[in-house]
């Protein structure tokens, strides 16, 4: 995410002079012996393109648009209408390459280096140096990101792992079921939710901290325990602060307020995360003390089988714990949003979740990710909505070709997922909400680098499979219980990028119970 970040400053600029010349590789021509005007522009033709023949962006015409021309906060957008100005793909002030078709993106996922960096994390590194804490998965890089990942996959990758967590999250699900019958009764209207994101921020956190801690926080009881909202309102505060932390120099940083509220929301995100984790490790070693078994959680496992010290334990359950909160809560957000706003769409699903479970019982994680309709919505909602809206990649390793053009080791690629997952070609009517592109029921599928919310490869997202697991369970019982239907006196929903892509403002929606003959 924060090398995402690093993106938006380093290929979101403006700029006004360069058509594309991506078709315009090498004029394959062959020399003969004597030479001649048309045979020397022939040869320089031949010349591979490079760096230098992109069209290009100054560092000053990225600050212009993103300070003065209002895209701060749409730096989504940006990539959007910079596509449109430069073409698929052009170099930013800072020597990035920015990509943004799915055919581009493809080459550069096929060439990403054995271990992927995804580009300069320094400023989430800076905060851990200053306060002593390791590395998690997001800050550490090379050999050491290999062998810590290849420690954090076991029991979180693979779809089995993930399916062993389904009873935990079911129990989840239900507690936010509870909630919400709570929070509708209690409205005027009877079945009104206010501020539906802070409420998934909530469900979201509590699927987390249970898998990796097999403890309930009690974030989704009637009194909502401080110390929760405090973490959910520190990540947004370290979010919030990032751009202008990046934006500003860093001897500005005793003088402007950014600095000081980034490292304040980081203070509370790892403070939180401590007080967990110590807690956990004072109920292990009393097991250990007293001959108990030790099996069961997550961070149980990464302490009982892994040569991991305290201040990487720190470093890596603080990095998950963060990545698990934003991600799938707004994910939820839009796609609850989306389906308000289309109830054919919703009727279908409905029919799905309706039927191919009883009404008697909750769906298990297998029967959840069986069913293509609540899947296809969920890819649907993260293709218009990607959560990470723009990431990175380094290719260090060796030289490229990527476009028809040549680029040296250690050339930094900006991968422009919004403008991708919006390309007309591979998504006609690309702001249109239709969950059937994704069936595979004999239709022609989207390009696969069209929409790769999760990112690809072995650098891809750790928490993929317990994210769906989580999205599909939540999503499944909302439908099957409610009508969602739009709060019409909000008006037209935008997004704004906060590092995640996040609602502009409060989203409220009805919760229309389903007659019980139909309801579980
Ligand atoms: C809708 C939900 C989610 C989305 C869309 C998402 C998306 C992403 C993306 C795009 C990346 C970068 C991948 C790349 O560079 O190729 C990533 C990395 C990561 N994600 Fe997620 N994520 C989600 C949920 C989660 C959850 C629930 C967790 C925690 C269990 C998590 C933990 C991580 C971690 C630790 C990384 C860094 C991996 C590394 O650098 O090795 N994510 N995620």
């Amino acid at each position: 995410m924060a090398a995402g970040l690093s993106r938006c400053l380093t290929s979101r600029s403006g700029g006004w002079r360069l058509p594309c010349p991506i078709a315009v590789v090498r004029v394959r021509s062959r020399l003969r012996s004597s030479s001649s005007a048309p045979e020397v522009l022939s040869a320089l033709q031949d010349k591979p393109r490079t760096l230098k023949d992109l069209p290009h962006v100054s560092s000053l015409e990225m600050i212009y648009r993103i300070v003065f021309q209002g895209f701060y906060k749409r730096v989504h957008e940006l990539q959007i209408h910079e596509k449109r100005r430069y073409g698929p793909i052009y170099r930013d002030g800072m020597r990035a390459v920015s990509v943004n078709t799915p055919q581009l993106l493809e080459e550069v996922m096929r060439n990403d280096d054995k271990f992927p960096c995804r580009g300069d994390m320094s400023l989430w590194r800076d905060y851990r140096d200053m306060r002593g804490f390791g590395y998690g998965p997001f800050t550490v890089e090379n050999e050491q990101w290999h062998n810590l990942r290849a420690t954090l996959n076991k029991r979180m990758l693979h779809p089995k792992d993930s399916a062993q967590y389904g009873g935990v999250i079911s129990a989840v699900v239900t507690d936010f079921i509870q909630r919400i019958h709570c929070l509708r009764q209690s409205s005027p209207t009877g079945d009104l939710v206010t501020n539906v994101s802070n409420e998934l921020y909530h469900f979201s956190l509590e699927g987390i901290a249970s898998i990796l801690f097999e403890t309930r926080l009690g974030s989704l009881e009637k009194e909502i325990p401080a110390g929760t909202q405090d973490f959910i309102n520190a990540i947004s505060e370290m979010f919030t602060n990032s751009l202008p932390v990046m934006l500003t120099p860093k001897w500005s940083r005793n003088l402007l307020p950014y600095w000081r509220r980034y490292i304040a929301g980081w203070d509370g995100i790892f403070t939180f995360a401590k007080v967990l984790i110590d807690k956990k490790m004072e109920d292990i070693q009393w097991r250990v003390d007293n001959r108990q078994e030790l099996e069961g959680e997550y961070l149980t496992h990464l302490l009982a089988n892994t040569e991991m010290s305290l201040k990487d334990v720190y470093g890596s359950i603080t990095e998950l714990l963060l990545a698990g909160v934003d991600t799938t809560s707004n994910t939820l957000t839009w796609t609850l949003h989306l389906l308000s706003q289309d109830p054919q769409i919703q009727d279908r699903l409905y029919e799905e979740v309706s039927t191919l479970v009883p009404a008697d019982r909750s769906p298990s994680a297998a029967e959840v990710t069986r069913m293509p309709y609540l899947r296809a919505v969920i890819k649907e909602a993260l293709r218009m909505y990607p959560v990470v809206p723009i990431n990175g990649r380094v290719i260090a390793a060796k030289s490229v070709a990527i476009g028809g053009y040549q680029f040296s080791k250690k050339t930094t690629f900006t991968l422009c997922h919004y403008a991708i997952s919006h390309d007309e070609d591979a998504f006609p009517e690309p702001f249109t909400f239709r969950p059937e592109r994704w069936l595979r029921d004999g239709r022609q599928m989207p390009h696969p680098f069209g929409s790769i919310p999760f990112g690809f490869g072995v650098r891809g997202c750790v928490g993929r499979r317990i994210a769906e697991l989580e999205m599909y369970m939540v999503l499944f019982q909302l439908i099957r219980l409610f009508e969602i239907r739009p709060d019409l006196t909000m008006g037209e929903l935008k997004c704004v990028s906060r590092t995640v892509l996040v609602p502009e403002q409060q989203v409220n929606l009805h919760f229309v119970e389903r007659p019980p003959e139909n309801a579980a």
